[in-house]
């Protein structure tokens, strides 16, 4: 879907991309970095509206140099920064746009219509833009990025501004754009958690050059550790530590975190053993699960000297971008 060779784009006083090689597949496709780590100057020269320091690009199989148009024919954008006339509605702009990409008028009003609902604008398509919600704003972004049918669309950060569930309803929208319509995405954001459950594949780059780029399911393969949880009673006010020494009792390899137990799962045989050792205590089970890697766990140092990258949390508040910190 995307192939970069060395790509380099040089500003005076900064090297945006240093040498970038990619190959990413067609699917949903997640560009995770801090602020500045160079996503939104790899996405302008994938459309070709930035021209490459040096390396080359393509985009489904065309040069970025050579066949910017047709890319652009092929391909959707929703830009990262508010870009929105405010005096027109979601309906006028979205037709606009399907015009501009060269659509026939009435399949341009179809499929505005279409795609308004499908991002749930139908209801609010005549208001002018001017005032809607943040997250409103963000869908007829997407909108206008979907109506020319494109066979991929580059989001540049869509979740940016939203409060928790508009990040989640966004983040759902932008799965089913992939499964509804088998249209493949490539979704930047700084937020390495929510790129986790939406995405198939995460390329991860920081300063322009390629840290990592793997499927998500190798970047949170499941372990070998199960996190149980327990109630307390009277008889065991510190459930935990009850089951903690029961279990150890047992030969079972477990560490305490706060109130959850990590066991090592040895074989099938040791969920029966814990369960028997939170029954024979007469105390409730909360919850056993499985426990798997999140892709933050993957920026932890792994050796001594390692710095981590610093990459910001899925938790912390919109407002304090550019002040990178370790998760
Ligand atoms: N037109 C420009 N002129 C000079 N420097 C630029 C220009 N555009 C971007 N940069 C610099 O290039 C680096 C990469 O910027 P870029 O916008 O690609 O990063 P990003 O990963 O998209 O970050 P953000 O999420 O903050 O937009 C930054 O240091 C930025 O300051």
């Amino acid at each position: 879907m995307i192939t970069t060779e060395s790509l380099t784009k040089r500003y005076p006083r900064v090297t945006a991309l240093d040498r970038l090689t990619l190959d990413i597949e067609p699917g949903v496709v997640g560009l995770v970095g801090s602020n500045g780590a160079g996503k939104s100057t790899l996405i302008k020269i994938l459309l070709g509206l930035l021209a490459a320091s040096e390396g080359r690009a393509s985009v489904l199989g065309l040069d970025v140099v050579r066949d910017g148009s047709k890319i652009r024919e092929r391909v959707g954008y929703m830009p990262e920064h508010e870009c929105l006339p405010p005096d027109v509605s979601a309906t006028e702009f979205v037709l606009h746009m399907a015009r501009m990409s060269g659509l026939p008028t009435a399949a341009a009003r179809e499929r505005t219509a279409d795609t308004l609902r499908h991002v749930g604008l139908y209801e609010e398509r005549y208001r002018p833009i001017g005032g809607y919600s943040t997250g409103m704003k963000q869908r007829v972004k997407l909108a206008q990025a979907l109506v020319h049918d494109p066979q991929l669309v580059l989001l540049d950060e869509p979740t940016n501004g939203l409060d928790p569930v508009g990040r989640d309803e966004m983040l759902d929208l932008i799965r089913r754009v992939h499964t509804d319509f088998g249209i493949s995405v490539l979704v930047t954001s700084h937020l390495l958690g929510e790129l986790e459950r939406t995405c198939d594949h995460v390329v991860v780059i920081d300063g322009g050059t390629l840290l990592r780029s793997q499927s998500t399911a190798e970047f949170t393969q499941a372990t070998q550790t199960m996190a149980v949880e327990v109630t307390d009673s009277e008889r065991h006010p510190d459930g935990a530590a009850a089951v903690c020494a029961a279990l150890v009792g047992s030969g079972v390899a477990v560490t305490a975190d706060g109130r959850l137990l990590l066991v090592d799962v040895s074989d099938e045989s040791t969920y029966d053993t814990v369960r028997d050792a939170v029954a024979g205590l007469g105390l409730g089970l909360v919850r056993m699960e499985q426990r798997r890697h999140g892709i933050v766990e993957l920026f932890r140092p792994q050796t001594p000297d390692a710095q981590p990258v610093p990459f910001r949390g899925q938790h912390e508040k919109e407002g304090s971008r550019g002040s990178a910190s370790t998760p």
